[in-house]
């Protein structure tokens, strides 16, 4: 039988911290890491901050439209800014959300001379809301720290030094604010997808419910709201390090049906100019490590992923490749060429 799950393992951060608790807690990490791909973190001391962000939510998206549109992300080649309900496409189906996306401050500013993929790295716009700058910087700072944590955890995890993956960590993170209207029952929130854009998803969720992860026998399992906690995913980024063997794990939200749904996805970075033959190498020793599983690579059931195909350059073009098609109208303005050639690959 298929080693699997249906239900999404639990686990305290502050045990991973405590030297009584410590291996016992490595061992569920493992676990939840290499058969599962999702876990909630429970007790990261962020609590407090993560509450403080979710009550402004509201607020920020009963702004004006005039004033939310005036940072559209249509304005931003890093695909940062504000996207409004019903511009955003995953698996080819629009998604009814609306969202900020911002990344971390004092990125370089691209120039012609540096390479196309690398404008995914761009500054911020911020909605004209006081406050949400600072929010937003002390949210990165604080969530970054902790996502450098847990990769070490996840190295410690695998017998491995814990700054192993330290040298895969890209300059730019992604954090969003997302906002889930009242729809039909059944209506797609956001389709299925494993996130891109790099290491590991840290994301906070409202108490409405609706997320959904993907299992080895391709059964959908709720990830209800377990309140304060972060729910913790494989991207791509990490699939890659691992060579496929951690795959990215597939997931979606139903739309809620009767009170808005927000969420707070945190996306840690991986470094853009990693190339697949250069992964391959230094992830060797990484790879050798992974514990062996018959069935290694039936968790990736559905959703292909961009990078592990031969097709990209590099991460950044793989990620830039799946921003195109997530958000088209951008990426007509910004790279026709690139928008044009990527459409046409979906559709032969
Ligand atoms: O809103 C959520 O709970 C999940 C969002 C998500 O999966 C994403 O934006 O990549
Ligand atoms: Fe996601």
């Amino acid at each position: 039988m298929t080693e699997t799950f249906s239900s999404v393992p639990v686990i305290d951060y502050t045990h991973l911290g405590n030297s009584a608790t410590k291996a016992e807690e490595l061992d569920k990490l493992r676990e939840a890491i290499f058969v599962v791909g999702f876990l909630y973190l429970t007790n990261t001391g962020l609590e407090d901050l993560i509450h403080r962000t979710h009550e402004r939510l509201p607020n920020l998206f009963d702004l004006p439209v005039e004033l939310k549109e005036r940072s559209n992300m249509i304005h931003s080649p890093s695909f940062l800014g504000y996207t409004r309900l019903g511009a955003e496409t995953t698996a080819t189906k629009t998604d009814l959300r609306e969202q900020f996306d911002f990344g971390t401050p004092g990125m370089t500013p691209w120039t012609e001379q540096d390479p196309f993929w690398q404008r995914l790295e761009g500054p911020n716009q911020y909605p004209d809301y006081p406050g949400t700058q600072e929010l937003v910087e002390e949210y990165i700072t604080a969530i970054e720290a902790l996502a450098q944590k847990f990769m070490h955890l996840v190295a410690e995890c695998l017998n491995l030094p814990p700054t192993t993956f330290d040298h895969f960590k890209g300059k730019m993170s992604r954090l969003k604010f997302v906002k889930y209207p009242p729809a039909a029952p059944d209506s797609q929130g956001v389709g299925p997808h494993k996130d891109s854009a790099g290491l590991f998803t840290f994301l906070s969720q409202d108490d409405t419910g609706g997320l959904q992860v993907l299992n080895k026998n391709g059964e959908w399992i709720d990830a209800p709201p377990l309140p304060g906690s972060l729910v913790i995913n494989i991207q791509q980024g990490f699939e890659a390090i691992t060579g496929g063997v951690c795959a990215a794990t597939t997931h979606r939200v139903i739309a809620p049906t009767s009170k808005t749904r927000y969420s707070i996805p945190f996306f840690q970075g991986v470094r853009l100019d990693l190339t697949l033959d250069q992964l391959k190498e230094s992830a060797a020793h990484i790879v050798q490590r992974i514990p062996v599983s018959d069935d290694r690579k039936k968790r990736a059931v559905d959703v292909p992923s961009e990078f592990l195909s031969p097709l990209y350059s590099c991460f950044g073009e793989a990620h830039l490749r799946n921003r195109i098609l997530s958000h088209p109208d951008v990426g007509q303005r910004w790279y026709p060429e690139l928008h044009a050639r990527y459409s046409r690959e979906i559709l032969e």
